[in-house]
């Protein structure tokens, strides 16, 4: 028998990566398995997913729309129309287990599945559970979390902590330091510290990086500025005047893996992919978390750290006035480094994927 499997959501990469991690853990186990990803259209997963080897099928779901309330009336509309798309594309596949990794496609999927007979799977990767996840979770079999303490949001029971999946390249982080300086062509004498927003970039970061732009030219220190893609025109006429070797700018960074292995410190928004890879590469992190998203579960995502001293946290409206000093303190005071470091790696999660594939299997009657 061939094993089927849907996997359903994404919006960001926050949720994307750990989906196409989780779909190829399945595969190592079952080469044979057929899967499918059913995500928003014209959402990021409809071009990440196919580059990763895997078909999608596209949902005409999106947010509401607080600001222009007749606009929701489509948005409704297409809500039902993809609930009908979801139960159809469930009845023709019939897969043996609906994973739902958060986003909006996967409400009407695991809706579907579930309805339908299927059993679901949800992995939440923020310590703070979304509304689609919580109602989601009443008919899940299993949800695997990566914060402790989520029963506060699910049944006891079936909740399992296996961390967020992280992408298999980032584990030789280590044996590639040479390599990453000159892939950035930066000093190897030199400290380093990585800037990212997120995978879209985040604006705060980017205007508090503006607004020290002259600070960090007076340092030796080496930057890698991720702006993301909306604001990467702005960051780069602002960067001009200070235009140096230590100093890289751009819009996404593609190898990550090459970013961390050079990285002595990062400043970073609190996405909880981003967190799960920091934890388990070790890295001392500055944290400003997002305030723009569901219930600020990144906040909280960030404070899951903070509380451990784990990391250092600058609120987004105190960003401006501290991230660039709060850098060059840290980055010139081993100690605390050290400890950062030290402590974060008590947090990470191992084999993710694999643990989440195998309560997914546990599901299917082999
Ligand atoms: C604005 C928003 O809605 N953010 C949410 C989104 O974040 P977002 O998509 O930013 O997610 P994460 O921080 O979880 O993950 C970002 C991922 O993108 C990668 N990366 C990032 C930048 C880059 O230049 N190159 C690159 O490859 C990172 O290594 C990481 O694997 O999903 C997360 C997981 O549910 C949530 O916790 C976040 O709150």
């Amino acid at each position: 028998m061939k094993y089927k499997f849907i996997i359903s959501g994404g919006g960001t990469g926050g949720h994307i990566f750990p989906a196409i991690s989780i779909a190829n853990a399945l595969k190592k186990r079952l080469p044979d398995a057929d899967i499918l990803f059913v995500g928003a259209l014209g959402r990021m997963e409809m071009e990440r997913v196919p580059a990763a080897g895997y078909p999608i099928e596209g949902l005409p779901i999106s947010g509401f729309d607080r600001k222009n309330m007749l606009r929701n009336i489509k948005v409704v509309w297409n809500l039902l129309r993809s609930l009908v798309l979801a139960r159809r594309i469930i009845s023709r596949f019939k897969p043996n287990v609906a994973i739902g990794v958060g986003g909006y496609a996967s409400a009407p999927t695991l809706r579907a599945a579930s309805a339908l007979g299927v059993p679901t799977v949800i992995q939440e990767q923020n310590s703070y559970a979304g509304v689609t996840n919580k109602l989601l979770a009443k008919k899940a079999k299993r949800i695997c979390v990566a914060y402790d303490g989520m029963d506060r949001f699910f049944p006891k029971e079936k909740v399992i902590l296996t961390g967020n999946p992280v992408r298999q390249d980032l584990f030789s982080v280590g044996s590639k330091t040479e390599e990453a300086y000159k892939f950035f062509n930066f000093d190897p004498k030199k400290k380093t510290i990585l800037v990212v927003g997120g995978s879209l970039g985040a604006r705060t970061i980017n205007q508090s990086i503006i607004a020290g732009l002259d600070k960090l030219a007076e340092t030796d220190v080496q930057i890698i500025w991720q702006t993301g893609k909306f604001y990467i025109e702005d960051a780069r006429k602002a960067a001009e005047p200070f235009i140096s070797p230590n100093l890289l700018v751009t819009d996404f960074v593609s190898r990550m893996d090459m970013a961390y292995s050079i990285a002595d410190l990062v400043v970073s928004r609190a996405g909880a992919s981003s967190i799960s890879e920091l934890c388990l590469l070790a890295k001392p992190v500055i944290l400003i978390p997002s305030p723009n998203v569901a219930e600020d579960h990144q906040t909280q995502n960030a404070l899951a750290l903070v509380r451990k001293d784990a990391a250092i946290m600058i609120k987004d409206t105190d960003s401006k006035a501290q991230l660039v000093d709060k850098m060059m303190e840290v980055i010139e005071d081993e100690a605390q480094l050290n400890k950062l470091s030290k402590n974060i790696l008590q947090l990470a999660e191992k084999d993710s994927a694999d643990r989440i594939a195998e309560e997914i299997l546990k599901l299917v009657a082999l």
